[in-house]
């Protein structure tokens, strides 16, 4: 065991070959696959991080030119045998490099800059070492603090569980504290005799810690909760009865939640469903389950009972949830089940609390994982059930390098761990559902709303018919009911679609619109900072008076915000009280759980939001749904856009009477004809699947066909163009003449962040010559990258723009 197979962390140089590194002797038989490490690469030998992938044996005669490794940045695997297959394989199937599949598998903090250190938990017998210790409690791990003969004898020291190892993430914030008090009196009757009777103050505290003589008391909820000053707490203070302390706050943030909840008795169709899957938990098969289920019918009572079995089973149960839906509710009906055993992963969280959750996944403290995509990678090691839900979501695929699609590495990881997949949804993924309707995937129906409830009624109102009647935003229709449904003491959702180019300041005279500087793309008028802004790269400038053209003062904004929504919405009709969400209300820590809260108990009756108030919410008195504006998904440049419009009001319209009430749901648009819309209307899945996937076959896309997407960009667009005619020319030239090349063309918002940006969509079903090509393409990325030029190749892609 005298190499180790080595993937290296060089941008401009990667490739999925790992290299061979001699281990040096003071790592022999502690070194383990798994590990990262620090070795010399190029001519320069330049210091590089790496991922251990493999040890093994060479001849001597063969290991003469080998460098060595030079220290290890992990004293136990960071990643599991499984983890390091499974980016092999990511790597293969993505067209992107391992090293990026390695580093997307490891929470953020571990990918960042950061430094260890290392502190004494045990007694040792190496003496130096002691000494050292006790100089200096914590020492940073690396080669400035340690020698290699150290560094060796602390990687043995961790296997015996003597070392306590602690990444650092730099400039990473300190963990927040808080003043606290700790009582310091054994004797409370004599205390009791000393203060006077007229201080109440003094009094009540007194009283507080003798219920709780041994805790610190946090000062902040003494003075809000008990109404105590802090001067009665600093009276104390002097008097040496307490003692201030600083105690770190809560890192848990959902842990407050817990009330333990009872599995539901399951109606027949959720007993069908969570029979199936049990029987494949139990016989270790990694069948696929589609479940498709209309809104509310219980989907997720499905999951929770199929995850019990696995854990009774003794093994573990990974959920992945949308990042939009994994909502405060979402996690809290998974944590009331399950308790302390579930662990969270989702982007709320702060980089240490996720780092956290990590850890605990890895060393076996948690028994089921939530969380959105990037949570398929939690390293689990005995996993019994994956759930995809809302599996048609495109949030499970990722736009940046590596590009994978989620379901495809759950159903890898299932194969793995010979466990079942369930992919759950009202409104499946064309694919899924064909490959159900194929018998590649097990399909089962959840066709009933729980309690025998009634789909919502839903009525589609023509906005052209409506225009400029109330302003632009709200229907006679819509505005009858929101009145109605206020009134009766019942709540409304309101969604404001806001995908697609909905908004933009014109002016009137010349038709000037105001564009980002940087990208083709109109900006945004934001109220609450009084600028127009760019979402693709941040430009922002003040909102004009003036246009700057033609100097004309009509220059006017056209679209709808939330923001206009509501104070419009307030104007006519004043006894609504609105929360809104979006993702200016939802940017702070907590906003999100807070304004959904408040929405559950009453605070408000209209919930005004974009798409992220159409997944997942369940509240009983919703008995309403209005969709401001169905359209502006349609005419994006997508072969789904059909797909995502109706997934989207589908999902919405899912939201209204939920529980005993009967629901109603007006969509505004002013395309009452598009069938996606009026199918939509009727939540008729089954219908939109048929048409839907007509249209596709004429049109020679997924799923008859696979799709893959080529973006050439550069800060040049001669430089970019040149190039994407090159890589085109290359591929017609190599791949099968059933193949479909479309393109080069400029992507449709050509420029973002000044690159200048064209695609090529390459259209198949079967090539033998694909991969090659494509691998080809992949090493000549690299060779460009020095020029400017950026190659990405995206299998699948969602996003077109
Ligand atoms: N067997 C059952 N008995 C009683 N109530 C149930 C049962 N199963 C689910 N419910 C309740 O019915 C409501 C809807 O269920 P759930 O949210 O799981 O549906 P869903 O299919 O996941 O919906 P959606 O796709 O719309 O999010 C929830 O409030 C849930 O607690
Ligand atoms: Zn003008
Ligand atoms: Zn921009």
């Amino acid at each position: 065991m005298n190499v180790a197979d080595v993937i290296v962390d060089v941008p401009t140089m990667q490739t999925n070959t790992p290299y061979s590194y001699l281990i040096p002797d003071d790592l022999k038989g502690r070194l383990e696959t798994g590990m990262r490490v620090v070795v010399p690469f190029g001519n320069g030998n330049r210091k590089v991080e790496g991922f251990v992938v493999g040890i093994g044996n060479l001849a001597q005669d063969k290991t003469t030119t080998l460098k060595s490794i030079s220290s290890i940045m992990d004293l136990s695997p960071v990643l599991n045998n499984e983890l390091i297959k499974l980016s092999s394989w990511m790597a293969n199937k993505t067209y992107s490099f391992q090293i990026s599949c390695l580093l997307t598998m490891l929470p953020s903090v571990m990918k960042a800059e950061y430094s260890s250190t290392v502190e004494l938990i045990g007694e040792i017998d190496d003496k130096s070492l002691a000494n050292r210790f006790k100089k200096q409690q914590v020492i940073p791990f690396d080669e400035d603090h340690f020698s290699k003969a150290e560094m060796a004898k602390l990687s043995d020291l961790k296997k015996r569980n003597q070392i306590k190892m602690t990444y650092h993430v730099q400039n990473k914030a300190k963990p927040k504290t808080e003043l606290a008090i700790l009582n310091q009196i054994t004797d409370f009757a004599e205390v009791t005799q000393e203060i006077s009777k007229n201080a109440t103050a003094q009094i009540k505290l007194l009283k507080l810690l003798q219920k709780f003589p041994d805790q610190p008391l946090i000062q902040r909820k003494i003075v809000n909760e008990n109404a105590i000053s802090i001067s009665a707490i600093n009276n104390f203070v002097k008097k040496g009865f307490v003692k201030k302390i600083r105690v770190e706050k809560y890192r848990n943030p959902y842990k407050h939640q817990i009330v333990l909840n009872k599995p539901k008795k399951l109606n027949s169709d959720q007993q069908i469903a969570v029979n199936k899957v049990d029987r494949a938990i139990a016989q270790h098969h990694d069948r696929v389950f589609l479940l498709e289920g209309v809104t509310g019918s219980g989907k997720t009572e499905v999951y929770l009972q199929t995850i019990q079995h696995a854990i009774n089973d003794k093994r573990q149960a990974l959920m992945l949830v949308p990042e939009i839906a994994l909502t405060p509710q979402m996690v809290g009906r998974v944590k009331n089940r399950f308790g302390s055993q579930v662990a969270i992963i989702h982007s709320g969280l702060s980089n240490g609390e996720k780092y956290d959750e990590w850890r605990r996944i890895n060393q076996g403290e948690a028994q089921v994982v939530v969380g959105a995509r990037s949570a398929i990678f939690a390293p689990l090691k005995n996993i019994g059930l994956i759930i995809l839900d809302e599996e048609h979501d495109a949030s499970y695929k990722q736009d940046d390098n590596p590009r994978y699609h989620t379901r495809d590495v759950a159903i890898w990881r299932a194969a793995y761990h010979h466990c079942p997949v369930i992919l759950g949804s009202a409104t499946p993924s064309l694919e899924s559902r064909a490959r159900a309707e194929k018998g590649v995937y097990d399909l089962i129906l959840l066709p009933n709303r729980i309690n025998q409830q009634s789909l919502p009624q839903v009525t589609i109102v023509d906005m052209t018919q409506e225009i400029e009647k109330h302003g632009d935003i709200f229907s006679t229709e819509l505005l009858n009911d929101l009145k109605q449904t206020i009134n009766q003491g019942n709540q409304v959702v309101l969604m404001l679609n806001r995908r697609g180019f909905s908004s933009f300041m014109l002016c009137r005279d010349c038709g000037h619109v105001l564009m980002c500087p940087n990208c083709d793309i109109s900006l945004t008028m934001h109220l609450d900072s009084h600028t127009m802004k760019c979402h693709y790269c941040g430009f922002e400038e003040a909102i004009p008076n003036i246009c700057p053209v033609c100097h004309s003062k009509n220059i006017r904004y056209f679209g709808t915000g939330t923001e206009r929504a509501a104070q419009q919405l307030e104007k006519l009709i004043p006894e609504a009280k609105i929360l809104r969400m979006d993702v200016d209300t939802t940017k702070r820590k907590g906003a999100h759980e807070n304004i959904l809260r408040k929405f559950g108990n009453h605070e408000a009756n209209v919930l005004l939001g974009t798409q992220m108030i159409a997944k997942g919410l369940d509240f009983p008195d919703v008995t309403l749904v209005g969709v401001l504006n169905a359209d502006t998904g349609l005419d994006l440049p997508n072969f789904r856009a059909s797909e995502r419009t109706f997934d989207l009001l589908t999902q919405v319209s899912g939201r209204a009477g939920r529980s005993d009430k009967n629901g109603k749901v007006i969509i505004q648009t002013f395309n009452p004809d598009n069938y996606a819309i009026k199918l939509a209307s009727t939540q008729n899945y089954e219908k939109f699947f048929q048409k839907e996937m007509e249209l596709r076959h004429l049109a020679d896309y997924a799923p008859y066909y696979f799709t893959i997407k080529v973006t050439i960009s550069s800060l040049s667009e001669h430089q970019a163009a040149k190039e994407a005619y090159q890589v085109s020319n290359y591929l017609k030239g190599n791949l099968e003449k059933d193949t479909i090349i479309l393109g080069p063309t400029p992507r449709p918002i050509a420029r973002v962040k000044s690159r200048y940006y064209y695609q090529i969509i390459i259209k198949y079903k079967r090539d033998q010559n694909l991969d090659q090509a494509l691998k080809h393409v992949q090493q000549v990325s690299q060779k460009e990258i020095r020029k400017g030029l950026r190659i990405a190749i995206d299998p699948e892609p969602v996003n077109f723009m």
